[in-house]
């Protein structure tokens, strides 16, 4: 059984227009996973069934061991989750987004103060912890929105193109930190994106074009003789 991410044949159409066509890939515990595509390849459509926001009666997903049309419950809690969209209440301060989230999971008192400064030394963000999130900027936003999803203590990390709309700094500041959370924390992350540049020589990539995988593999073996954008262009015939 993969105690990391299993997606086994999944399809899923809206209307007439199919979505996902027979998507099959799975990743290892602890291994960073891009899920790299254009716009419209699937990508939001399928973090919607993996966070079951949709469900589908074609294939079966498991997360950390779990079956998510069996046992939703338990599959969910393995399961932080960082939308496309930002959700932190701006009127309240770093800490008490984390505390709030902390409480929707049953945690209080001592128990979720020990995690939440964890999850805030994490992100290297202790000493923003009393501002409020309307103040801080895109970065450290999203910084906040991944510490509150490592509150209680997931298997798994899905983030849903997490760097739209900051700078190249930012951008790399972001990914390296979520590099170190699979590395170093052994954290399985599956991260949707369409910038190759967010992605290192020894992750997983894969690909999905018009609702297809068209790759799975790491990606220094999909692109060894040129960079990752010139392949996925190959394979798309669009930019990534
Ligand atoms: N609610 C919907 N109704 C009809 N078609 C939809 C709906 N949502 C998405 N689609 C279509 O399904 C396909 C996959 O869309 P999806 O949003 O999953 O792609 P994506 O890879 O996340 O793209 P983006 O990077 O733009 O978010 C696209 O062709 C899209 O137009």
């Amino acid at each position: 059984m993969n105690k990391g991410l299993s997606v086994k044949g999944v399809s899923f159409a809206f209307g007439r227009k199919q979505a996902l066509v027979d998507v099959s890939f799975s990743v290892e515990p602890g291994v960073f996973c891009a899920l790299l595509g254009p716009n419209g390849a699937g990508k939001s459509t399928l973090f919607s069934l993996l966070t079951r926001l949709f469900t589908t009666p074609d294939g079966q997903i498991t997360v950390g061991g779990y079956d998510l049309a069996k046992h939703p419950r338990a599959a969910l809690a393995q399961m932080g989750v960082v939308f496309q969209q930002t959700t932190l209440d701006l009127d309240l301060t770093i800490r008490q987004n984390l505390r709030y989230f902390a409480a929707l999971h049953g945690l209080s008192g001592r128990g979720a103060t020990v995690r939440i400064d964890a999850a805030l030394d994490r992100l290297d963000l202790a000493d923003r912890a009393g501002e409020k999130a309307r103040t801080l900027n895109g970065g450290h936003k999203r910084r906040t929105e991944i510490a509150r999803a490592l509150l209680h203590g997931p298997s798994i990390l899905l983030l849903d193109e997490p760097t739209v709309g900051l700078d190249a700094a930012t951008r790399r500041a972001i990914t390296d930190h979520v590099h170190s959370i699979a590395d170093q924390d052994g954290i399985t992350v599956l991260w949707a994106t369409h910038l190759t540049d967010e992605i290192v020589a020894n992750d997983q990539v894969v690909i999905l074009h018009q609702g297809r995988i068209l790759r799975d593999g790491q990606a220094n073996e999909i692109a060894p003789d040129a960079p990752l954008e010139a392949r996925f262009l190959d394979l798309t015939g669009q930019p990534a």
